[in-house]
C-alpha cells in the first residue's frame, strides 16, 4: 500500500493517493447492494467493510457476482443477500477478540483517592470496569490470513471505543491511556502505543483507524503526549528508546511536502505551519454514499476527487464533520479542510516537538534535542504570528487565501483568520510554552468565558447549530480535558476554579447520563445535563473509550467530596 504520486510544479506530492485493498473494494460494492436491498432504516454502512470473509476474495466475488438481480438497479433479493452473507462472512467485530488485561484489578490499590463520595466511587469503578469490556486483541484469523480481513494485525491489545468502533483509532487513545493510567493499567497503556509505533513503523505514520480503509490518513498527532504521559508515572526508559525513531518519522510525515505550508508575516518573516490533507480522492469506504450524495452537486471528475479529499482530510482532523471546515457554514460541499491552518494540529505538532526535544535528552541525543527545542521556537513564534488575536484573546484558525493550490508562500492577512468560536481556539492552553504565561491566561479565560462556548453541561464545541456533531450543542470528552487541563496547570487560583467548575459540569453529565441510559457516550449535549449528543452520518455511539479516560482522569484530579451532590 505505498502512496503513488504524481508530480505538479511547485505542488509536488498533493495528488498522492494511497491505494486501497481490493477486499475493500469489493465490500463497498456489497455495501451499495445492501443499501439498495435492506433500505436506509438502521442502515450503517461501516458494518459491511468490517465484514470478514470466510474464504478467498475471487471466489467470494463469483458468487456475488452469480446472485439473482431484478429490475434496473440489479436489485438483489433480501433472503438472497443475507444468505449470501451468512455463507461467505464472519460478521464485523469477529476479526478481534475479546482480551482479558493482565493489569485489571476490580479496585486496584491507590485508585482515586480523592473520590470519597460512596455513589461516585462506585460509578467510578463501574466506568473502570468498562476498560475490560473495550479490550481487544486482533484475532489469530487476522494474524494468519490478513487478506480476508480489513482489521489491520496489530500484535498487542487494544481499547477500543465501543460500538460500531470495533477498531482501535488514533486520537482516542490517548485519552484512553490517561484513564488506563488513573486505573493503573501501565501495561495496556504501553501495550497501545507499541502498536501506534508498529503504525509508523509500517506506514510512516499513525493510522486514523486499524482498518485498511483508514490507511490513507492519520489523525490528530497525539502519540508522543501518550509516551510522555506514561513516562511521566513509570520512567520507562526502553519505552522511550523504542518511541523515539517513530516519532522523528511521525515529525517528518507531519512536515512532508503535502502537510507544510509556509506563510509570510506582515513582518516579511516565513513561518512554516502544517494542514491536514489525506491521501484520498474517493468516497470514504465507510461511508460512501453519503460522500457521493453530497458530491453529486460537482459537475466535473476533478472537482469530486477534490471535494473527497477535503471529506478525508476532515475525518483526519478528527473533527468530522464541523463548520470550521466550510466555506460556506451552511454548505457542506463547501468543505476545503486542507485550505485551512488549524490552531490545533500545530499545537500537537509543537507539543510532539517539546517531547521530542524531552526524550531526546532522557536518551542522551544532545543534537536532537537542540534542533527539536529550535524547531519548537519556530512553531510557537509561527503559532503566535498567524493565529494569535490579541483583540479578541483567542488563536484563530487561518484560510490559505489560494486554497489547496500550492505556491511558494503566502502572505498573512487579518482577515483569513476565521473569527468564529470554536473550542480549538483555546487549545493552545494546554501546552505549558502558553499556560505558563500568567498574564496570557488571564487574557484568554476572560475571552473563554464571554465566548458563548461554556453552558451548563460543559463547553460547546462551536456556536453554530449546524447538525453535524463536531458542532454545537455538542460537547465532546477530549475538547473538555485539554482546556480544563490547560487552565489547571496554568496554576492561577480563577483558572483552576475555572477548571474544576467546568469538570464539575462535565462529569454530572456524563454520571446522570449514565445512570439513565446505562451506558456512557461517545459526545454530549451541552445545554442539557444528562443528555448525549447527535448529529453527524451516524447514529450516536456508547462505550465509549475516551469518554471513559476523561471522567477518571477529572475524578482522579479534582477527586469528589462525601457531601458533594452528583445530580443535575
Ligand atoms: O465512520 C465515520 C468516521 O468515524 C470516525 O470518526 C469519529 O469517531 C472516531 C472514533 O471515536 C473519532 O476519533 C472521530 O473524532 C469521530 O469524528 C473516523 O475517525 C472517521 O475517519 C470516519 O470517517
Amino acid at each position: 500500500m505505498s502512496p503513488t504520486t504524481s508530480l505538479s510544479p511547485n505542488c509536488s506530492g498533493t495528488d498522492t493517493v494511497v491505494a486501497t485493498t481490493p477486499l475493500v473494494t469489493f465490500l463497498v460494492r456489497v455495501q451499495e447492494t445492501a443499501l439498495r436491498t435492506f433500505g436506509e432504516e438502521d442502515f450503517d454502512p461501516k458494518r459491511y467493510v468490517d465484514l470478514s470473509l470466510k474464504s478467498n476474495l475471487s471466489k467470494t466475488q463469483k458468487a456475488f457476482d452469480g446472485l439473482p438481480r431484478s429490475g434496473e438497479n440489479g436489485t438483489v433479493s433480501v433472503e438472497d443477500l443475507k444468505v449470501f452473507i451468512a455463507t461467505y462472512f464472519d460478521d464485523a467485530g469477529n476479526d478481534l477478540v475479546y482480551y482479558d488485561p493482565e493489569d485489571f484489578f476490580p479496585e486496584p490499590e491507590g485508585f482515586l483517592p480523592k473520590v470519597k463520595n460512596p455513589e461516585v466511587r462506585s460509578w467510578a469503578l463501574e466506568i473502570h470496569a468498562l476498560w475490560k469490556n473495550l479490550s481487544r486483541k486482533v484475532s489469530d484469523g487476522v494474524l494468519e490470513h490478513s487478506e480476508l480481513h480489513t482489521m489491520l494485525p496489530l500484535p498487542e491489545a487494544v481499547v477500543v471505543p465501543g460500538s460500531r468502533f470495533r477498531e482501535v483509532y488514533y486520537w482516542d487513545s490517548y485519552w484512553v491511556i490517561r484513564g488506563l493510567l488513573a486505573s493503573k493499567m501501565y501495561e495496556t497503556a504501553k501495550a497501545i502505543v507499541t502498536n501506534l509505533i508498529i503504525h509508523v513503523n509500517t506506514y510512516g505514520y499513525v493510522l486514523n483507524g486499524g482498518r485498511a480503509y483508514y490507511t490513507n490518513r492519520s489523525q490528530p498527532p497525539l502519540l508522543s503526549a501518550m509516551v510522555y504521559e506514561i513516562y511521566n508515572r513509570t520512567c520507562d526508559v526502553e519505552l522511550v528508546r523504542k518511541a523515539l525513531p517513530a516519532l522523528l518519522e511521525e515529525h517528518a510525515f507531519w512536515n512532508s511536502e503535502i502537510h507544510k505550508v509556509t506563510i509570510q508575516d506582515a513582518q516579511g518573516s516565513n513561518h512554516n505551519l502544517s494542514r491536514y490533507y489525506a491521501m484520498w480522492n474517493k468516497p470514504r469506504p465507510e461511508s460512501s454514499r453519503r460522500d457521493k450524495e453530497y458530491a453529486s452537486k460537482f459537475l466535473g471528475n476533478s472537482e469530486k476527487q477534490q471535494f473527497y479529499r477535503e471529506v478525508a482530510s476532515a475525518a483526519e482532523s478528527g473533527w468530522d464533520f464541523s463548520t470550521r471546515w466550510m466555506r460556506n457554514t451552511s454548505e457542506f460541499s463547501s468543505l476545503s479542510t486542507t485550505s485551512i491552518l488549524p490552531v490545533d494540529l500545530n499545537v500537537y505538532i509543537l507539543k510532539m516537538e517539546q517531547d521530542i526535544a524531552f526524550f531526546a535528552n532522557v536518551l542522551g541525543h544532545k543534537s536532537t534535542m537542540e534542533s527539536f527545542l529550535e524547531a519548537a521556537e519556530a512553531r510557537k513564534n509561527a503559532i503566535n504570528s498567524v493565529f494569535w488575536n490579541d483583540e479578541m484573546g483567542q488563536w484563530l484558525d487561518y484560510r490559505l487565501i489560494n486554497g489547496p493550490i500550492c505556491k511558494e508562500s503566502e502572505t498573512w492577512q487579518a482577515c483569513n483568520q476565521n473569527q468564529n468560536a470554536y473550542a480549538s481556539n483555546f487549545i493552545p492552553l494546554w501546552i505549558d510554552l502558553f499556560h505558563s504565561d500568567a498574564a496570557l491566561v488571564e487574557k484568554v479565560m476572560g475571552s473563554f468565558q464571554s465566548s458563548g462556548l461554556v453552558h451548563s453541561a460543559g463547553i460547546a464545541t462551536s456556536l453554530i447549530n449546524s447538525g453535524h456533531q463536531w458542532d454545537f450543542p455538542n460537547g465532546w470528552a477530549p475538547l473538555q480535558h485539554m482546556i480544563v487541563e490547560g487552565f489547571l496547570r496554568s496554576g492561577l487560583k480563577e483558572a483552576r476554579s475555572l477548571a474544576e467548575d467546568i469538570a464539575v459540569r462535565w462529569i454530572k453529565t456524563n454520571y446522570v447520563g449514565y445512570k439513565k441510559t446505562g451506558a456512557m457516550h461517545e459526545k454530549y449535549d451541552v445545554q442539557k445535563c444528562g443528555e448525549f449528543g447527535g448529529g453527524g452520518f451516524y447514529k450516536p455511539q456508547t462505550g465509549f473509550g475516551w469518554s471513559n479516560g476523561v471522567v477518571l482522569t477529572f475524578l482522579e484530579e479534582f477527586g469528589w467530596a462525601e457531601d458533594q451532590s452528583i445530580d443535575c
